[in-house]
């Protein structure tokens, strides 16, 4: 079974919500990418993002933009992030990690990669699914194809700007998840979330039955409480990513024990 079909089919019998935070593949550099992923899922996520830089950020931020740029600078590549995920897989420098991960990337990436290769390289890594914020759900079908033939799920975006007969349309093509985008506009922490949220995503599961996910915005705590009720999971980025660049002096360990403990908050507010 798909990890992200078989996490989410345990956590709704659980009446349970996932944790997924965002991280940039390369951001120091890769060797703290794969020691994040590690302690994200030790303090308690649930499914990691992981993102491709990409020099012409999508609906990125600008916190997500810089970080993508530092790892662009450092010459990160996708052949090495994708044998980073397989590491990790291989249980290399720690046990084997299972979550799902996710890659995140700007449909030119894939393909310039070439839509196969990107997939098949994906699949040997143990990547799980993919979301491609720029790909078009007219677009999408041959994609879907390629990614259901190799058992990956393609996760797709419905924001409140989404017309509903666009968006009943990408929930019948979306496979894993639907990403819920809580605000129109750029990735970034924001401190109100809008107070329709609750409708839209009720709505969003009389179309469907697939888990929805909620991202954007979400950067505290209390964000994760409030949202809880009503999602089957909560993204996180802009606020993890901001403190890949905090420059604490502490180094590399201080970096994932801070992180870390970041996402532990978040894991926290999660109703158990
Ligand atoms: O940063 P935020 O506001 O916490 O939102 C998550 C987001 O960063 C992550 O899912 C993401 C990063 N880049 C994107 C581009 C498009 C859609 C989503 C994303």
């Amino acid at each position: 079974m798909n990890r992200i079909d078989a996490l989410f089919a345990r956590l709704r019998s659980e009446d349970r919500r996932a944790l997924m935070p965002f991280l940039t593949a390369g951001d120091p550099d890769l060797e703290t990418t794969s020691a994040l992923i590690r302690e994200a899922f030790r303090r308690g996520a649930h499914m990691i993002e992981v993102g491709i830089p990409y020099s012409d950020p999508i609906a990125d931020g600008p916190v997500i933009a810089a970080s993508y740029q530092r790892a662009l600078d450092r010459g990160i590549r996708l052949g090495p992030i994708f044998d980073a995920i397989g590491s990790l897989r291989g249980g290399e420098g720690g046990p084997a990690v299972d979550g799902p991960m996710v890659t995140m990337s700007s449909y030119a990436i894939i393909l310039r990669r070439g839509p196969r290769r990107y997939l098949d390289e994906a699949k040997a890594a143990g990547v799980d699914g993919l979301i491609v914020p720029d790909l078009p759900v007219e677009e999408a079908g041959p994609l879907a194809e390629l990614v259901a033939e190799r058992d990956l799920r393609l996760i797709q975006l419905i924001t409140p700007r989404t017309p509903r007969d666009r968006a009943a349309a990408i929930a019948r093509t979306t496979t894993g998840f639907i990403y819920y985008v809580s605000v129109a506009g750029i990735t970034g922490e924001r401190t109100e979330l809008p107070t329709d949220l609750a409708d839209a995503v009720g709505w969003l599961r009389s179309q469907t039955d697939l888990p929805i996910c909620i991202g954007f915005g979400i950067s505290r705590p209390e964000h994760i409480r409030a949202l809880a009720p009503v999602a089957d999971g909560l993204i996180v980025g802009s606020a993890i990513v901001r403190r890949l660049d905090d420059g604490d002096g502490q180094g590399r360990e201080g970096l994932v024990d801070r992180i870390g403990a970041f996402i532990g908050e978040l894991a926290g507010a999660l109703p158990s």
